[in-house]
């Protein structure tokens, strides 16, 4: 309590990176300012959001991703305004997005970071006003600036991160990331145009009394996952599933709790996608003192074989995801 009163209010997001770039003697201001272009393309997809229900950004574009999604306009929208802004900001030489198939070379060869971008998350909540969000991912290239960035400069370990975070288009907007010294988190002020520091140090419980997953699924899961939700039941831990990964990690990273997509039928690898949703948000709850596997490994030490390879991802308070990962354990000898 007396650090937060020691902070100044109304830190704003430019601020904080400054100071925070000021930390790094080495640093040169460009993962800085590739933070800053993120953040205004967020902005600029906030305002499209807020306009979701008007006939001319809502509904279905009329193509499908490689994930075999129909994509909504604000898909599409989302992903050109990001993949803009990055090109535009001139940080980035190359960039794996949810919405394209194949990496996206920027025309920066000289920049040195790649992103990995999920623009918008929770597509399905998106027509009925439900909360949904942005996911990223920084990475170093492998490969000398100047050279034409490859596919060996995309597939990184996720412990090879230098920053991740998501935006959360909710009742208010937030931007929360981590560079690895802890988790902050920024709330809009849509009057002044600006995100303000409100949620410094993020910290999650070790253990919740919330866990989230599409019970719907319950017979395909694991029985190490059955197990699991019927221990949940017994405890009469509070069910709550919003169907925005975003919003559900959010909740739960705050209050305490944890959030499973296992492996099913129609999903047998899982469902969620390493590179733009597992690796980012594991980051985050590790800096938070959180965890995240998939089972049988933790998501930062995998090394993804495709840029849009998924995962089964069991994440949030570190005992609770410790027990169901103790529980696949079990049923695996
Ligand atoms: O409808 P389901 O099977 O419960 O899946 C919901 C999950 O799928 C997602 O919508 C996948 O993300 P996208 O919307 O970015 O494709 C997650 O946000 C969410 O947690
Ligand atoms: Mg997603
Ligand atoms: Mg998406």
């Amino acid at each position: 309590m007396n650090d937060q009163l020691a902070l100044p209010v109304g830190i704003t997001l430019d601020r904080f990176i400054m100071r925070n770039e000021a930390d790094f003697p080495f640093a040169t201001g460009e993962l800085s300012q590739l933070l800053r272009d993120i953040a205004l393309a967020g902005k600029i997809v906030n305002r499209d959001i807020n306009r979701g229900g008007l006939s001319d950004i809502s509904g279905q574009f009329g193509s499908q991703n490689i994930q075999g999604e129909h994509q909504l306009k604000l898909d599409v929208i989302a992903n050109i305004r990001f993949i803009r802004a990055l090109k535009n900001g001139g940080e980035v030489c190359a960039i794996i997005s949810e919405e394209d198939t194949e990496l996206i070379p920027t025309g920066n060869n000289k920049a040195k970071y790649i992103v990995a971008i999920d623009p918008l998350d929770g597509s399905s909540n998106i027509d009925a006003n439900v909360s949904v969000g942005t996911i990223f991912s920084i990475y170093r290239r492998v490969t000398p600036t100047g050279t034409v960035p490859t596919i060996g400069d995309a597939l990184q370990k996720g412990d090879m991160q230098v920053a991740a975070g998501y935006i959360l288009y909710g009742s208010s907007t937030m931007l929360v990331y981590t560079t690895g010294r802890g988790v902050n988190g920024f709330t809009y002020d849509y009057s002044l145009g600006e995100f303000f520091l409100s949620h410094p140090q993020i910290r999650t419980a070790p253990v919740g009394n919330i866990y989230s997953c599409n019970e719907g699924n319950m017979d395909d899961f694991p029985v190490a996952v059955q197990q699991y939700l019927h221990k949940c039941r017994e405890q009469r831990l509070i069910g709550r599933y919003i169907g925005s990964l975003v919003g559900d990690f959010h909740r739960n990273l705050l209050k305490g709790g944890v959030y499973l997509y296992p492996a099913t039928l129609k999903n047998p690898e899982g469902k969620l996608r390493l590179m733009y949703e597992c690796f980012p948000l594991a980051y985050i709850v590790e800096q938070a003192g959180g965890a995240a596997c998939d089972g049988k490994r933790r998501i930062l030490d995998i090394m993804p074989d495709s840029m849009h390879q998924r995962a089964p991802l069991y994440i949030g308070s570190a005992k609770m995801v410790e027990d169901i990962y103790s529980l696949h354990f079990t049923h695996a000898s």
